[in-house]
């Protein structure tokens, strides 16, 4: 598509699809004061709107024709839009909130994503004071363009099987960085590929033989002159993803790379010059750069989210389909039930989450500046609480992003819907930064310590007094009598709480019993690891319905009072369904960032549609040149064969 009809393409047009208007009138809310309520501030919102000017006057963040762009070209604008982004944050001073934002508002569509989700942190919570005075400045002014590189080939969630060597040669002072096994060839680090000249390698660390175990080092990949690897370094793409493929996810193999001792982080652990090891800290302080991502994660659950929500929601008011009398005129197919079932959820959850991922970063603000002042206390809940929100927030995200393409019929399977998109580039959620089976487990590992200190009446966790409540014997009925009690917040909250201490301490005891009977604690883990995930797992109405089994089969709703849950989880979607457009037009989100043309805000939705079926490569001839190649040489021969059977 030209630049100018780019350009028209996204100028919001004074035409309002008249359903889409008609909802915004009705609003019950002041739209813009819960907008500022999602941004965080009416000051955010300023700043958000700035950002948006800002990205948003560059051709590159504009582009529609990213529909229709091989992979180099892909690559290439994810490079651009990268650069962009770090000479406005050095140019401008962003802070890491005004980063993180003008990445949202670029869908973080960017290739070198991870030099600010997880290299610069990185650096900052595993170096030595005398390593950041040196390696901030270079990586904060990109001279070093970095990735994280933990997972190797033939190992993702079990750290503790990595393969990758660095050991320390006294001689010189240095270590000496291996791959020794094919399938130790780092794996999958993003922006490894073809953008980064420096790498956080994780490795097992070798000194006079002994290992003691993983520890991050500091590995140049690439001359910072022309950008070819340095000797013993093979590196490269691993080939085409499902989406997000403007990052060059990458491997890296090493053959005795060198390294200077001084290259090893050493805020937790040191090596000194005589090959002395010190360990200093936590032990899994080192893990530091995980949990940050996995709070991260639950960001960018809400952002998936509220952009699935949107375009969901939006068309669905805009698309009329058939009627519920005949005569009458097509219904809004958000009208139907079943449609507010299928889509509702996603916009009640994109709620749920934002204020959830601001819980979880408090909490993880508050942990991060007691672990660097040296105090560790709060390490084991703060991993327990990542742990288990990025697998459940991302779990949910894919089911409900899913829904809401399904939701918008064959169009919400048009790369031009942007859902499609959205499914795919969310789909990695449930498996980066901890696949969810391993987190949840993690967090079940916590969960049963504290039923362990629950049942000897010791002091629990505060996220945990659950176990406490629950347990006393006079602990008060659930009150649900009425559809009004549903609506009862702190009774949801008792519901909840009930039915978790009795999953819970349901897992427990089976685990208990089958060691009691002699099984082996790490057999016992496994026959009961389905249990002991779902004691991880849980949000309001729509989660007791949609979970019924725990809530029935545990102590915790009657038959009846499960039936009035159900009833109110359906009145309160109707009730939602009033402000459904009101509450996806609060996420305020542009239609450049959206990039739908099923959820633009004007909701002219069929004429987007076809303005983007013009920029399909197949349309930039009226006749195809594999009609001329192919199909012409089928027609004549059919034609020809027509003639001689009509003789005969
Ligand atoms: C928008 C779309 C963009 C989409 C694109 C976005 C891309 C983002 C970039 C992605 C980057 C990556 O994926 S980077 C790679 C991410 N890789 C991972 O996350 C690996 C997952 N695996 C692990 O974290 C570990 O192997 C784990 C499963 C926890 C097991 O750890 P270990 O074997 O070392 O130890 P365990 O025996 O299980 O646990 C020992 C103790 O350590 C504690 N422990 C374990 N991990 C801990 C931690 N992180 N912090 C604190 N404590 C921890 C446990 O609770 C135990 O405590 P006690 O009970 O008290 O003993
Ligand atoms: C888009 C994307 C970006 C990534 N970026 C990076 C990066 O920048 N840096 C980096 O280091 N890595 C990165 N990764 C790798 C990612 O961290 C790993 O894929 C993840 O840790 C899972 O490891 P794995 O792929 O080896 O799966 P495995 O660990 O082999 O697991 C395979 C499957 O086995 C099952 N399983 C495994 N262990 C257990 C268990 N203990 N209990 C129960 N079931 C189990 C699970 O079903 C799991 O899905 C990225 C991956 C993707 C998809």
């Amino acid at each position: 598509m030209a630049a100018a009809n780019r350009d028209a393409f996204w100028a919001p047009s004074s035409k309002v699809n008249p359903d889409l208007a008609r909802e915004r009138e009705s609003a019950t809310f002041d739209v813009r004061e819960l907008t500022h309520i999602i941004d965080g501030s009416p000051d955010r919102t300023k700043r958000r709107k700035e950002l948006e000017n800002l990205l948003y006057s560059e051709p590159v963040f504009r582009d529609v024709g990213r529909l229709s762009m091989e992979r180099d070209e892909i690559y290439e604008q994810g490079v651009l839009k990268s650069i962009k982004l770090f000479e406005w944050s050095r140019k401008y001073k962003w802070d890491d909130d005004d980063f993180e934002l003008a990445s949202r508002l670029a869908n973080h569509d960017i290739s070198m994503s991870l030099q600010h989700a997880m290299f610069i942190p990185a650096i900052e919570r595993l170096a030595s004071d005398t390593q950041k005075a040196k390696w901030l400045p270079r990586a904060l002014h990109y001279e070093m363009i970095g990735t994280y590189a933990q997972t190797e080939l033939g190992h993702g969630t079990n750290l503790m099987e990595l393969e990758t060597t660095a050991t320390f040669d006294p001689e010189r002072n240095e270590f000496i960085m291996n791959s020794p096994t094919v399938t130790s060839m780092k794996w999958w680090p993003g922006a490894l590929g073809k953008s980064s000249n420096t790498a956080i390698v994780l490795a097992q660390l070798i000194v006079k033989g002994k290992n003691h175990g993983l520890h991050p080092f500091l590995v140049p990949l690439r001359s910072m002159e022309d950008h070819t690897p340095l000797p013993g370094i093979s590196v490269g793409d691993i080939g085409p993803k499902m989406a997000l493929n403007c990052i060059d996810n990458g491997f890296l193999i090493m053959k005795n790379v060198r390294i200077p001792r001084e290259n090893m982080f050493m805020k937790n652990a040191e090596v000194t010059r005589d090959g002395r090891f010190i360990s200093r800290g936590v032990d899994k302080a080192n893990y530091a750069t995980m949990v940050l991502v996995r709070v991260k994660i639950t960001r960018w659950a809400f952002e998936s989210l509220s952009d699935g929500a949107t375009t969901a929601v939006r068309y669905s008011v805009v698309r009329r389909q058939s009627s519920l009398k005949p005569g009458e005129r097509e219904l809004q197919v958000l009208d139907y039930q079943s449609q507010q079932y299928k889509v509702l959820p996603a916009l009640a959850a994109s709620y749920a989450f934002l204020m959830t991922n601001r819980s979880l970063h408090r909490l993880y603000d508050s942990v991060h500046a007691d672990i660097m002042a040296g105090n560790t206390k709060l390490l084991a809940e703060l991993h327990c609480q990542s742990s288990a929100l990025k697998a459940y927030m991302s779990e949910v995200v894919v089911q409900l992003l899913e829904l809401c393409r399904q939701a918008c019929g064959g169009h919400g399977y048009l790369a031009s819907s942007g859902i499609g998109l959205l499914c795919a580039s969310s789909a990695p959620l449930v498996t980066v930064e901890g696949e969810n089976s391993v987190l949840y487990q993690q967090a079940a590992r916590y969960l049963m310590k504290q039923v362990a200190k629950a049942v000897v009446g010791d002091p629990v966790a505060s996220g945990f007094q659950y176990l406490l409540t629950q347990s006393s014997s006079d602990r008060p009925d659930i009150r649900i009598q009425n559809l009004a009690d549903c609506g009862n917040l702190d009774t949801l909250l008792q519901v909840y709480q009930r039915m978790a201490f009795s999953v819970v301490t349901g897992a427990a005891r089976k685990l208990q019993m089958a060691i009691e009977s002699g099984v082996e604690q790490h057999v016992a883990w496994n026959n009961n690891m389905v249990s002991l995930i779902q004691a991880a797992r849980f949000y309001a109405l729509h989660g007791i319905a949609k979970e019924a089994g725990y809530f029935l089969a545990t102590p915790t709703l009657t038959p009846d009072q499960f039936e009035l849950v159900r009833a109110a989880e359906l009145q309160a979607m109707a009730k939602v369904r009033h402000d459904a457009v009101p509450l996806v037009d609060a996420f305020d989100l542009h239609d450049i960032c959206l990039h739908s043309a099923l959820g633009c805000y004007d909701g002219n939705v069929y004429e987007r549609l076809y303005a983007l079926a013009q920029t399909s490569s197949l349309n930039k001839t009226q006749v195809h040149p594999a009609y001329y190649k192919h199909i012409r040489g089928l027609v004549k021969d059919g034609q020809k064969q027509l003639r001689q059977q009509s003789k005969l």
